[in-house]
């Protein structure tokens, strides 16, 4: 079983992140790391912090000489700006009469809508929403980024497995039906500056995020993450939390802002007649010697991979923070006002992608541990090629 846990707040002196779980003997470095957190820096709309932040990464346990060890992973992710936060964020008591001089840390009062601000301020007892803010902040998917590198390249040497996002959607504008990308093109996703596969699709997202960003707000969109060469039989009909579908989904949204997730053609299969909806199988010489007409079902049938590449969609929320202001209430005072407004993404679309990308490598990588087991690649890998071996003479 893989576990991961991640701690920190967005201002603090690090991220913090864990990984349990993962064989020995899987080949990862610190600039796999640093790459996949380069990207998720990228694309048009980004918030200024972006533009500094480095996002310097050290493993603190479970990697050496460039190997997994089988033991926990440890990471940790500096923020860059530290020294301006130290006073603001110091763990032990400070002098009140020198934070008060602290711009930064006049309370804050006046909770945005949409953000965490305001249930997090009742549930947790605080009078203003900095400590809220700090940890419902998406600071935090550097450390799911990086954890789920690890479990990219798993997944890479034990079946060759690729993942990849490109953006479908921001605001009103879509990108036209189309080719999927394949593992070879990501390249070509990260340099659209929406990480959009279309061109037509790259050029109207681009004009959608200027329109929004000229008029002071914010704006959403849709991504879709595709896994290629993922093998039948990871996940499981035989009990509501074994489906791969519903962990997928339950992984996904635990991402700040997703508001939904779609397998396959989700939405719109459900509009369809059914004899339009499934992907007829044929005899033919894919690696189980069947193949399939369509990807209607995204790869995934009874909660089970059935060897056609998983692809899942998932809705991004507009960010909460619009420059525009937004109607509150200050909790001081009881008085109306309008929300926080601090530097902020305007559209986090594009960099969202990889965080998704992430997630999902790690719940893949848990089932493909629990279908093969193995506590060294090696082994996990026999165990793979194994069930391979068999699925071919049988089938
Ligand atoms: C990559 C990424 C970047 C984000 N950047 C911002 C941001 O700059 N400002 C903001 O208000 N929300 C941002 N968000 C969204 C908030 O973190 C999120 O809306 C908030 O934690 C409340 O959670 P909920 O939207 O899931 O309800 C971002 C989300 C992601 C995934
Ligand atoms: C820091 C990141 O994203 C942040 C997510 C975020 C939010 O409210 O979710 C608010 C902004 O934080 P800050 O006020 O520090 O600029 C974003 O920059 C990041 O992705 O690394």
């Amino acid at each position: 079983m893989l576990r991961w846990i991640t701690a920190g707040e967005s201002h603090g002196p690090a991220l913090a992140a864990v990984l349990e779980g993962m064989p020995a003997g899987v080949e990862v470095t610190t600039s796999d790391l640093t790459a996949q957190l380069a990207r998720r820096r990228l694309g048009f709309g980004r918030s200024p912090r972006m533009g500094f932040e480095t996002d310097h990464v050290q493993f603190l346990g479970g990697v050496r000489h460039g190997r997994t060890q089988g033991g926990p992973i440890a990471v940790q992710i500096e923020n860059a700006e530290w020294p301006k936060w130290e006073q603001v964020m110091a763990a032990d008591p400070v002098d009140e009469a020198e934070l008060a001089g602290l711009a930064r840390n006049e309370p804050l009062t006046r909770p945005r809508p949409g953000h965490a601000d305001l249930p997090g301020m009742q549930k947790y007892g605080f009078d203003e929403a900095r400590p809220v803010l700090e940890r419902a902040s998406a600071r935090e998917t550097a450390s799911r980024t990086a954890l789920g590198t690890v479990a990219r390249h798993f997944l890479r040497q034990l079946l060759g497995a690729e993942v990849l996002s490109h953006v479908v959607a921001i605001g009103g504008a879509d990108a036209p039906e189309g080719p999927l990308p394949q593992p070879g093109d990501l390249e070509a996703v990260d340099e659209s500056p929406v990480r959009s596969f279309s061109a037509a699709g790259t050029e109207a997202m681009v004009a959608e995020v200027d329109a929004v960003r000229k008029a002071g707000d914010t704006v959403g969109g849709v991504i879709e993450v595709l896994v290629y060469g993922l093998p039948p039989g990871l996940g499981s009909h035989v009990h509501w939390d074994r489906r791969l579908d519903a962990r997928l989904a339950g992984a996904l949204m635990g991402v700040q802002a997703m508001k939904g997730v779609e397998v396959g053609d989700g939405f719109t299969t459900a509009r369809r007649w059914g004899s339009q909806a499934h992907d007829e199988i044929d005899r033919g010489t894919g690696p189980v010697g069947v193949t399939r007409r369509s990807n209607r079902a995204g790869g995934l049938e009874g909660g089970i991979t059935n060897g056609e590449p998983l692809r899942v969609r998932i809705a991004m929320k507009p960010i909460s923070t619009v420059p525009k202001a937004l109607s509150t209430v200050d909790v001081k005072t009881g008085e109306p006002a309008v929300a926080i407004h601090q530097r902020s993404d305007v559209c986090a679309v594009p960099r969202a992608g990889v965080v998704l990308e992430s997630v999902v490598a790690l719940v893949v990588a848990d089932a493909a541990l629990e279908k093969f087991g193995g506590d060294s690649l090696a082994e996990t890998k026999r165990n793979a090629q194994a069930y391979l071996t068999a699925l071919e003479e049988r089938w």
